[in-house]
C-alpha cells in the first residue's frame, strides 16, 4: 500500500497548496494533525470567500453550482450525463488559478460514454489538483442504485476513478457511506475518505432530518477505524446530513475522531439564504424608515407646505388656519409683519387657496415704483394722457380683473394716491389716466406692509379711512424670533432646494451650528436665514456646516443672496421723486444687475414691460 504523496507527479498548474506539499512536490489536503476544512462549492465567489475563511481545499462540485443557481443539491443528480462538462465550465474559469489551495474536481462516472482513465487525464491536464467521486451512487436511492450497479455504472467505476487519479499523480478524495465503501477507497489509495451522510438538513431548501449527530458520528467512526487500519495516513472527513452548523460539525468530528469536515450547503446555501434575505430585509427596513422619516418630515414641515410656507410651530399653524379661513372671502386683507417674514408668500397662498386661483395674481411693490409713475402703473393711461404716453396702457388693477391684486409695501403710498385708491376700492371702478371712461372691475385686493399703519394714521401719514378699508381682514405674519423652532426645518429646506438647483446631495448642519442659528436675532427674518444658509452651503468646504462656518455670516451686517446681484433689500431702495432722477435710478439698477433686464426689473419691483417702456422713454439702450 502506498502512502499519500509517494510516486506521484505534481499536477500541471492548478491552485497552489496552502496546506503545503509533500517532499515529492504533491499538494496536501491540509496539514497533518490539524483539523481540516474542505469547501464543496460551485462558484468562484464562494470559493474565494471560503478560502479567505480558512478552507484548506476546494471541491468543485455540480451540486454547489446548482445550489447557487437556486436549486437543492439533489438536482445535481438530474442532468447527470453532462455533469463533468458542467463542472469544468465553471471550475476552470472561476476557481482554477484564482485560489491558492488545492482544487479537486467532482467527477461523475455515471455516463456510460465516460472513459474514466481519459477523464482523469483531462482533469489533470486542466490543472486540477485532484478528483473526488461526485455525484456518487451512494447518494442514489436503493432502487436507482441497484439499476446502476446492474449496468456496471455504479460503485466500481468510482473506485476505478480514485485508482486512476492516484496513477495520474492527482490527489484522490472519496465519498463513502459504509464501512465497506471506506475500505474500498482506502484500498484504492485514496488520500481522503469523507463519510457523506446525505443531503444536508436545515435551511430553506434543506432535507428533512433523518439522523442525529450522535448516530452520524457512530456511523463515521466505524468507517474511519477500518479505513485507517488499511491506510494509516488516510484523512477521514465527514459531511452533510445532520451537520448544519459549526457546532454540529464539532460534535460529529469529536465523537467520530474525524480529521476534518467538508462544508457544502453549510458554507453557501444556508449562510447565503439568511445573509441575503436578512440584508434585503434590512434595506427594505431602511426604505420603510426613509418613507417614515419623509412622512414625519412632511408632517413637521406643516400644513402650509402646499403654499411653500415651511414651519411646524404653533404660530405657523395658526397662520395657515387664518389663510384657509380668509382665502375665499372677497374682503380686502391687510398682511402685517416684519420684513422677510413671508408676507408675499402669504398673499400668494391666499390667492392660491381662493376661488380666483386660476385667474391672475398681480403684485405691485408700491415702494419700488417712483411716485409719479405709480398712479399710471396702477390705473393705466390713455394715449396722450401725459408726455411720452404714445399708446394707451392697462393698469395693474385692470390686469388683475377676475383675480387678485397684491399691493406690497402699501404703507409707502403717498397721501394723494391713498385717496384715489380708497375711491376705487369703494366704487369698484377704475378710470385710466387721461380718460373718464369707468371700468368696473372684479378684483380682490390684498396688501402688505412692515409699517405700523395704525400709528401712521394717528400721525396723519396714512389715511385712517383707507386703513380701515384695507384692514377689513388682517393677518399678522409672525417674526422668525417668535418661531425659532421652525429654524432647523427652514434651514434644511433651503439646503435641499439649493442642492436641487446646483446638484449634489444637500449639506447637513451640525448641532452646534443649529444652536448658533437658533440663538441669532434674525432681524431680516426668513429671508436672512435663507441667505445665511445658502452662503454657508457655497462657502464651506465640507459636507457638514459647522458653527465656525456660520460665525462670519451671522456677524455680517447683511447677507446677500448668492446667485443674485443683491438680496432684495429689507427696505426697498428709495424711489426717485422726479422724472430727472428716475433715469439715473434705472441706470444705476441696470449697472447693479449687470444690465440684466429681468434682474433689474425684479430689483426695482417693476414688471419687465414697465422697465422696457421706461428705458425706451428715457432713451436707455
Ligand atoms: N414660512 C416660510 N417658509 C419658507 N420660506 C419662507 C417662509 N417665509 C418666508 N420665506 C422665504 O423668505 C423670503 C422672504 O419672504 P417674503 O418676500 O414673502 O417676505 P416679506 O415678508 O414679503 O418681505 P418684505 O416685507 O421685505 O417684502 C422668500 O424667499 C420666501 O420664500
Amino acid at each position: 500500500m502506498t502512502s499519500p504523496g509517494d510516486q506521484h507527479r505534481a499536477p500541471a498548474g492548478g491552485g497552489g497548496p496552502a496546506g503545503g506539499r509533500t517532499p515529492q512536490g504533491r499538494p496536501r489536503l491540509g496539514t497533518a494533525g490539524r483539523f481540516g476544512i474542505g469547501a464543496a462549492i460551485g462558484a468562484g465567489l464562494v470559493a474565494r470567500s471560503a478560502v479567505r475563511g480558512g478552507a484548506d481545499f476546494i471541491l468543485a462540485l455540480n451540486a454547489g453550482r446548482v445550489r447557487v443557481m437556486g436549486a437543492p443539491s439533489a438536482v445535481c443528480m438530474l442532468p447527470i450525463h453532462e455533469s463533468n462538462a458542467f463542472v469544468a465550465a465553471f471550475a476552470r474559469t472561476e476557481i482554477l488559478g484564482r485560489v491558492d489551495v488545492p482544487v479537486l474536481f467532482g467527477a461523475s462516472t455515471f455516463d456510460p460514454r465516460t472513459d474514466v482513465e481519459a477523464l482523469v487525464g483531462q482533469i489533470a491536464a486542466w490543472g486540477f489538483s485532484g478528483v473526488i467521486n461526485f455525484p456518487s451512487v451512494i447518494l442514489l436511492d436503493p432502487e436507482a442504485r441497484a439499476g446502476m450497479e446492474r449496468l456496471g455504472l455504479g460503485w466500481r467505476r468510482e473506485v476505478a476513478l480514485i485508482e486512476a487519479a492516484r496513477r495520474a499523480g492527482l490527489l484522490a478524495a472519496a465519498y463513502v457511506r459504509t464501512v465497506e465503501q471506506g475500505a474500498d477507497m482506502a484500498a484504492a489509495g485514496s488520500d481522503l475518505v469523507c463519510v457523506n451522510f446525505g443531503w444536508t438538513t436545515g435551511g430553506v431548501a434543506g432535507e428533512p432530518a433523518t439522523q442525529d449527530t450522535a448516530g452520524a458520528a457512530a456511523e463515521a467512526a466505524a468507517v474511519f477505524r477500518t479505513a485507517r487500519r488499511l491506510r494509516p495516513k488516510i484523512l477521514c472527513f465527514v459531511e452533510g446530513g445532520p451537520i448544519a452548523t459549526p457546532q454540529g460539525a464539532a460534535e460529529v468530528c469529536r465523537a467520530s475522531r474525524a480529521d476534518g469536515y467538508i462544508a457544502s450547503s453549510t458554507v453557501d446555501r444556508i449562510p447565503l439564504e439568511t445573509a441575503v434575505s436578512d440584508t434585503a430585509a434590512a434595506f427594505k427596513a431602511v426604505a420603510g424608515l426613509t418613507r417614515k422619516v419623509e412622512a414625519l418630515e412632511n408632517e413637521l414641515l406643516g400644513d402650509g407646505r402646499r403654499f411653500g410656507l415651511i414651519g411646524c410651530s404653533a404660530a405657523m399653524a395658526h397662520l395657515v388656519r387664518m389663510i384657509e379661513r380668509l382665502a375665499d372671502s372677497d374682503l380686502t386683507v391687510l398682511i402685517r409683519g416684519e420684513s422677510g417674514t413671508g408676507k408675499e408668500l402669504v398673499a400668494q397662498a391666499l390667492h392660491r387657496a381662493s376661488r380666483r386661483c386660476d385667474r391672475p395674481l398681480v403684485a405691485v411693490n408700491c415702494a419700488a415704483i417712483p411716485r409719479d409713475l405709480l398712479e399710471s402703473e396702477l390705473f393705466g393711461y390713455e394715449r396722450g394722457a401725459f408726455t411720452g404716453a404714445s399708446r394707451s396702457r392697462l393698469g395693474r388693477f385692470e390686469e388683475a380683473n377676475g383675480g387678485t391684486l397684491f399691493l406690497d409695501e402699501i404703507g409707502d403710498l403717498d397721501l394723494p394716491l391713498q385717496g384715489k385708491l380708497l375711491r376705487i376700492l369703494e366704487s369698484g371702478v377704475v378710470e385710466r389716466l387721461g380718460s373718464n371712461q369707468p371700468h368696473r372691475l372684479d378684483v380682490r385686493v390684498l396688501c402688505a406692509t412692515h409699517r405700523d399703519l395704525r400709528a401712521a394714521s394717528a400721525e396723519g401719514r396714512f389715511r385712517e379711512d383707507l386703513f380701515f378699508r384695507l384692514a377689513q381682514l388682517e393677518i399678522r405674519v409672525p417674526s422668525l424670533a417668535e418661531r425659532i423652532e421652525d429654524i432647523p426645518l427652514l434651514a434644511r429646506q433651503f439646503l435641499s432646494a439649493f442642492a436641487a438647483r446646483h446638484g449634489g446631495p444637500p449639506k447637513v448642519i451640525d448641532n452646534a451650528a443649529y444652536q448658533r442659528l437658533m440663538s441669532h436675532r434674525w432681524a431680516g427674518n426668513v429671508r436672512e436665514l435663507r441667505n445665511v444658509v445658502q452662503q454657508a452651503a457655497i462657502l464651506g468646504d465640507r459636507e457638514v456646516i459647522g458653527a465656525a462656518d456660520l460665525i462670519p455670516l451671522l456677524d455680517a451686517p447683511a447677507a446677500a443672496a448668492p446667485g443674485r446681484a443683491a438680496a432684495r433689500p429689507a427696505t426697498p431702495a428709495p424711489a426717485p421723486s422726479t422724472a430727472e432722477t428716475e433715469r439715473d435710478w434705472i441706470v444705476e439698477a441696470l449697472r447693479r444687475n449687470r444690465f440684466r433686464r429681468d434682474a433689474t426689473a425684479r430689483d426695482l419691483g417693476l414688471s419687465r414691460k414697465t422697465l422696457y417702456n421706461k428705458m425706451r422713454h428715457y432713451g436707455i439702450a
